[in-house]
């Protein structure tokens, strides 16, 4: 599909949405309305489980917090609801925020279980807070008005309901293709993935659980205004978990999915309310929740990824623009050649009795390719743990350019200048090559939440995805950059894996293992990567067990055996090295 066949698409759609009201009965609309009010919670779903990666059970309990602050400022303080619209925002913004930094280092079901308990616990509140009309709820709540004009009848607020769904469709969508976006996409392949591009995973979660807190309270201030009447039962977490479904029925990976799922949502209901009785006569109520169930079994067993993926795949894709020549991106101030760049001081790394690393020291110096080899568990990989910051050291010091980077996180080190491989591929497979390789430019650029969604930050943008192009033509992959990662052998993918780290104009490149599971060709195609390289001066630091394959690539190599330093010298010294041929079961390397 070209650009201009897309933009009709999406004109058509916003015509259809806008005729609506002339075509639709007035009880149409009114489902239309609903479908609108929870799209926006089911968007943020979209965001915040089927994005991110974190399951929320809670998100009824921000709807609720919204459409009781804008009843109490309008309904029992006589404000304007658009006063009520500030403080709902701001309140579950806040309490998003307090929630999110005391759960969200919990990992995986501990984090879902955290929601179900505060969303229990704000749920609960709601009928027993004084002046908040308890149990029986709050009524007389008046209608949104622009001015003096009252949005009191459904096809008046179906507008603005619509108005703010597309709206937030476009600025979601604008985000999830800028530098945040990009962060929170790749949020499912893992923190150390995350953290090795200069992330924080921590205040990326964050920020989507708020994003889709704002969302809630946006739904839960049009709620109360449009149904008028508020009581504490919608916003308990069976509801949240309805919220849940529709997302996931709609497919929890496309903000399309997130109306989609509303409207099936919705509809079945009112179809399911329309038939049940006459079927079941008497015991439709019961049965209501039995139908969903049956339903939402089904589709997790036939249709786990929803609708929306499921139907696109048969639909004509929007053909993506390759990057165009852009000013480059700021480079970092590389240290002079021969300048000792890392240096590592007698670390020590411990696993209960077993001494994983003892006492290590050695150095990286600027421009040089340094092999760090050594037998099965011999310690490199821990070395390069410690390095990377994915493990603390016990004891020992690390310096990299000049700073103690020990006790630093992963980002911060990654932010620091040293960009990593992983002997396991972590990319990702459902992003394009070009996207994964954009994912290296993080720490290069400045792009935030707001510059994201409404498109400000697009000279830097540009010159990332210039940035990115560059380093997939110097990998040799620079043909296809709208194929997926995940179709590439492993050889290629680990190809794309350097050109990412080399996106973040590095100042140590750090490879673990990569040439583990290649095959011959794949290696040569490899060495003559790292060749070429070298002949830039790239510092690398190699982490391998094979040692045929070090051996005509780097400058100096260090040799470990049973986590201590076995001996340190330039390939050819290595090779004839007997205590390195007996590390290596006595065959003659
Ligand atoms: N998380 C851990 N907990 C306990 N022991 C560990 C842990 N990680 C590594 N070890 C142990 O530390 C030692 C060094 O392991 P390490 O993985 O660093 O070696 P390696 O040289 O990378 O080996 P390989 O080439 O097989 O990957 C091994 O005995 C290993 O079993």
């Amino acid at each position: 599909m070209t650009r201009a066949q897309l933009a009709t698409v999406k004109i058509v759609a916003v015509l259809a949405l806008a005729a609506a009201p002339f075509l639709l009965s007035p009880f149409s609309i009114t489902l239309l309305n609903y479908v609108g009010i929870y799209s926006l919670v089911a968007v943020g779903l979209v965001l915040l489980t089927g994005i991110v990666g974190i399951i929320s059970f809670g998100q009824a309990a921000f709807i609720g917090i919204a459409a009781y602050a804008t009843a109490w400022v309008s309904a029992i303080n006589g404000q304007s609801p658009w006063l009520g619209l500030v403080l709902a925002i701001v309140l579950t913004c806040t309490v998003a925020a307090v929630l999110g930094l005391a759960t969200l280092r919990l990992q995986g079901h501990f984090l879902s279980l955290s929601t179900i308990a505060w969303g229990l616990s704000i749920g609960f509140l709601f009928g027993n807070i004084d002046g908040l009309g308890g149990f029986n709820g709050l009524s007389n709540i008046p209608p949104i008005s622009i001015g003096s004009y009252a949005l009191s009848e459904g096809w008046q607020i179906y507008y603005l309901i619509w108005a703010f769904v597309v709206a937030v469709l476009i600025l979601l969508n604008n985000l999830l293709n800028s530098r945040l976006g990009r962060a929170m996409r790749t949020m499912r392949g893992g923190k150390t993935l995350v953290e090795s591009l200069g992330v924080s995973a921590y205040w990326v979660n964050l920020t989507a659980f708020v994003i889709a807190a704002f969302l809630a309270a946006l739904s839960g201030w049009l709620y109360a205004h449009l149904s008028r009447f508020i009581s504490p039962t919608p916003f308990e977490p069976l509801a949240g978990i309805e919220y849940l479904m529709m997302a996931m029925i709609g497919g929890a990976t496309s903000l399309l999915g997130g109306i989609v799922g509303a409207a099936v949502i919705i509809f079945l209901k009112n179809a399911v309310q329309d038939y049940l009785p006459v079927i079941a006569k008497g015991a439709s109520g019961q049965l209501e929740i039995v139908v969903f169930a049956s339903i939402f079994i089904l589709f997790l067993q036939r249709a786990r990824q929803g609708i929306v993926p499921f139907l696109s795949r048969f639909l004509p894709q929007p053909q993506p623009k390759r990057p165009e020549p852009a000013p480059p991106l700021p480079l970092r101030n590389q240290p002079a050649p021969g300048e000792v760049l890392l240096q590592v001081e007698g670390a020590e790394r411990r696993f209960g009795g077993l001494i994983a690393v003892n006492k290590v020291s050695f150095e990286v110096r600027a421009g040089e390719i340094l092999g760090l080899i050594g037998p099965n568990g011999a310690g490199k990989s821990t070395m390069f743990n410690l390095l990377t910051g994915a493990l603390a050291c016990n004891s020992g010091k690390i310096v990299f350019a000049g700073r103690s980077i020990e006790r630093l996180s992963q980002a911060k080190i990654a932010r620091a200048g040293i960009a990593r491989t992983f002997q396991h591929v972590k990319l990702r497979p459902r992003m394009t090559l070009l996207d994964n390789v954009l994912l290296g430019t993080y720490t290069r650029t400045k792009a935030g939440l707001i510059s994201g969604a409404l498109r400000l930050e697009r000279q830097e943008e540009a010159s990332a995805r210039a940035e990115a192009m560059r380093q997939l033509e110097r990998i040799g992959l620079g043909d296809h950059p709208f194929e997926l990662a995940g179709n590439l052998p492993l050889g290629n993918q680990r190809l794309l894996e350097i050109a990412r780290a080399l996106a973040a104009d590095p100042l140590l490149l750090v490879l673990d293992e990569p040439a583990a599971g290649l095959r011959r060709n794949e290696k040569q195609k490899l060495a003559e990567l790292l060749a070429n390289l070298r002949r830039e001066h790239v510092t690398i630091l190699l982490v391998e067990h094979d040692m045929e394959f070090v051996m005509n690539l780097v400058d100096r190599i260090v040799v470990m055996d049973f986590g201590t330093k076995l001996c340190e010298g330039d390939p050819a010294a290595i090779r004839n090295d007997a205590r390195v041929q007996e590390a290596y079961l006595g065959s003659t390397v």
